[in-house]
């Protein structure tokens, strides 16, 4: 007997209590934005304005882009489950945020991984005096001069695709096939590997991207906690890859190294990839053992970031491409013309002929607009910042969210969103005025494999365009729905496509 002479009673006491207590606890946050006088939208205890979320309505964007449509303020509050977060909708207070007042907003809201030495190595989670470091030792890798390089792995690669697309030519998954080519491009890049996804169809290498790109209630725990519980992956110590699949990857980055350090004994010879460029900058002599360690420790480290974020969203973008081509043959067609004309006129693929690919820029960046790929961008206030011209101070370690697919899809700056259009892209005046068009973020802390994306997407399309086409089928959807279970934008029916040779009918 604890309160009443009766059990029954005093459970229903004690469980009122506690499920008061909870409420209280979850909702402790909702009158920040009132007390901050921003205009907020009216949140759910226990989901805040993510229940579309939490039902798998909708997926984070498209919940974003509902809230963003109904309001003309330059930004506003919502609250992921019991969070306040501040979301952005005017590309003038963006383009301070990313570029201009950078030096407020240079970290991210995601965990951090600060439990693995691995993930505490990636630029993407790096705070900002590590990630200053690491961007500066990695970014000389993404030179023109460097790209030159690696263009012909990529075309190389893209060869190999054409005979594999030429033995299994009829309907295939487009995403599926395009991780073929992602994969072993870039492990032949980064890795110095044949991925031999292509060659074999399907490798241990195939296997990892697809177990990665996979909708697995593993994959969908562990993405949600790092974005809105960052602390619970350091306290289950939560990675993106199983560890067999890590320590598969580690190897083969360390066995490659080795026999191409072994091979070279201090030889310097033409740099073709990310471990020559590797061999080249780990000269130990003037660096201590330990400085030289952890170097080659964040060099290999990021190489497995740059696969990770490399390979699901150059195939998410070139499966989308095919898709809308398929969906829309006469810019199919307009692409194969620009193509015809390059090889007519340099005979092969260069690092020049592709700059002159003008079209196929456009349709990519069209793609880049439609399909956003990632849910959202986000930046954290690092300290108290004054928002120019209002009274709002957003104040140190304030969450940001930037809603960066509903700004593709506002009407306002670009018409009949959901329509394909790479002509919008021609004139070139794309946030002339602020940050509205971002498909690999902007400023200092933008997308370090752009250009490599860029390149490798376009060697990879013009390939395909000279030998093959791509129509729709009766699995084809004829409109693509987000799966509300992934980070990234992918379509919930997958993206079957018929491929066939130019000259079947
Ligand atoms: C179509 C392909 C790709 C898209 C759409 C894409 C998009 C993005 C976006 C939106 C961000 C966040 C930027 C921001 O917060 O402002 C990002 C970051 C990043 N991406 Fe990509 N990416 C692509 C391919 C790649 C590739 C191929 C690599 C590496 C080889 C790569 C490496 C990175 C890295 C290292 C970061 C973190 C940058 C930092 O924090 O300094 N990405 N990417």
């Amino acid at each position: 007997m604890l309160l009443t002479s009766s059990w029954i009673i005093d459970s229903a006491i004690i469980l009122s209590t506690l499920t008061y207590l909870f409420y209280k606890y979850v909702t402790r946050n909702f009158d920040y934005w009132k007390k901050q006088g921003v205009f907020y939208f009216e949140p759910t205890p226990f989901v805040g304005n993510f229940a579309d979320v939490v039902t798998m309505k909708k997926t984070v964007a498209e919940t974003l882009k509902t809230l963003y449509d109904k309001t003309d303020e330059p930004y506003f509050g919502v609250f992921a489950f019991d969070e306040p977060i501040l979301v952005i909708k005017s590309p003038e207070l963006l383009k301070l945020i990313l570029i201009k007042d950078f030096t407020y907003f240079r970290q991210r809201t995601i965990a951090e991984g600060s439990h693995s030495k691995l993930i505490s190595n990636w630029l993407f989670f790096q705070r900002y005096s590590a990630w200053k470091k690491t961007r500066s030792k990695l970014s000389p890798i993404f030179t023109s001069g460097k790209l030159k390089n690696m263009l012909h792995s990529v075309s190389d690669t893209s060869e190999l695709f054409g005979h594999y697309l030429n033995d299994h030519l009829g309907v295939l998954e487009a995403k599926e096939l395009c991780v073929k080519f992602t994969t072993d491009s870039i492990v032949k890049c980064f890795f110095g590997i044949n991925g031999k996804c292509l060659e074999e169809g399907h490798s241990d290498l195939n296997a990892i991207s697809e177990r990665v790109s996979e909708i697995s209630i593993r994959n969908s725990i562990i993405q949600f906690l790092y974005m809105f519980k960052p602390f619970l992956v350091d306290l289950f110590r939560l990675d993106f890859l199983k560890k067999s699949d890590l320590d598969y990857l580690l190897k083969a980055f360390e066995t490659s190294f080795n026999s191409r350090k072994a091979q070279k004994n201090g030889i310097k010879g033409k740099v073709v990839d990310y471990i020559d460029l590797m061999l080249e900058s780990e000269d130990t002599n003037g660096t201590s053992t330990s400085e030289y360690e952890s170097d080659h420790y964040m060099a290999m480290a990021n190489t497995i970031q740059f696969y990770l974020a490399g390979v699901e969203t150059s195939a998410g973008s070139l499966s989308f491409t095919f898709y809308e081509w398929a969906m829309n043959p006469d810019i199919q067609e307009k692409a194969r013309d620009e193509v015809f004309d390059m090889f007519k006129k340099h005979g092969k693929i260069t690092y020049e002929s592709i700059q002159e690919m003008e079209y196929i820029d456009m349709c990519l960046a069209e793609t880049g607009r439609k399909y956003t790929l990632f849910q959202i961008l986000d930046r954290k206030a690092e300290n108290d910042y004054k928002v120019p011209d209002t009274g709002l101070i957003i104040k140190k370690g304030t969450k940001i969210f930037i809603p960066y697919y509903a700004f593709h899809m506002d009407e306002k700056y670009f018409p009949e969103p959901q329509k394909y259009i790479p002509e919008r892209f021609l004139d070139k005046t794309v946030n002339a005025d602020g940050i509205y068009y971002m498909p690999f973020g902007e400023g200092p802390r933008s997308c370090l494999g752009e250009r490599f994306a860029q390149m490798s997407m376009k060697i990879f399309l013009a390939t395909f365009l000279r030998s093959f086409k791509v129509e729709p089928c009766d699995k084809t959807p004829s409109e693509i729905t987000f799966n509300p279970n992934s980070f990234a934008m992918i379509s919930k029916d997958g993206i079957n496509l018929r491929f066939k040779r130019l000259d079947e009918n």
